[in-house]
């Protein structure tokens, strides 16, 4: 990916390398840094992506019922200690006037939007949003469920424990039995 500095990645993992009181001349460690640094190229690839590109094609099709497509995985990097932290999508959301999205950029958008330093909040939010503004549609319920790797190799060591973060735009923000139907089919 032409837009990360990969000399700049590998020059940094060479002194992580040499700080932690590793040899980065070791011959184990030798392509260590170059591929760190393809590595984050991947991983941080959706940095320029604005998830609103994956719904400027629609489809016209009368249907005012629930769309939603669930257990999208998906890896993200916390933001705080860049550390993956990865689990499950559900994207939910009525069209209004007929206006449907391809199915699978619902879960391009989770995947751009999560590939870049995150927080789960923030992932949930955009994705609602970017979808409120492209399709206008009567409303969307975003679900993530994650596991976060800085409470579980590090720090509080919680494995196990899960972050469910939600986002109700539109008709779900204010209609407990929309957001249950699509609780009970996310279970
Ligand atoms: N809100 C939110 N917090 C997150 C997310 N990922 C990681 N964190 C939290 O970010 C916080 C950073 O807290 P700090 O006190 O600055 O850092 P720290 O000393 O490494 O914190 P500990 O993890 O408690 O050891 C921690 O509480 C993490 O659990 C996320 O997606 N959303
Ligand atoms: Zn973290």
């Amino acid at each position: 990916m032409e837009d990360v500095n990969v000399g700049k990645i590998e020059q940094a993992v060479t002194m992580i390398l040499e700080a932690i009181g590793e040899d980065p001349e070791r011959e184990g460690l030798l392509e260590t840094p170059k591929r760190v640094a393809k590595m984050y190229a991947e991983v941080f690839e959706g940095m320029k992506d604005d998830p609103r590109m994956y719904f400027e094609t629609v489809f016209h099709e009368q249907h005012e019922e629930v769309v939603l497509v669930k257990d999208i995985p998906f890896y993200s990097m916390c933001e705080h200690h860049l550390v993956p932290f990865f689990g499950v999508a559900h994207i939910s959301y009525i069209p209004r006037d007929g206006v449907v999205a391809g199915l699978s950029k619902l879960a391009r958008a989770v995947e751009s939007t999560a590939k870049r330093p995150q927080l789960q909040e923030r992932i949930t939010t955009t994705v609602a949003d970017a979808m409120m503004e492209m399709l206008k549609p009567l409303g969307v319920y975003v679900i993530i469920e994650a596991e976060h790797m800085c409470m579980t190799m590090r720090g509080i060591k919680k494995p196990g424990s899960k972050t469910i973060t939600t986002a109700a735009r539109g008709i779900y923000e204010h209609d407990d039995v929309k957001r249950s139907e699509i609780l009970s089919l996310v279970k």
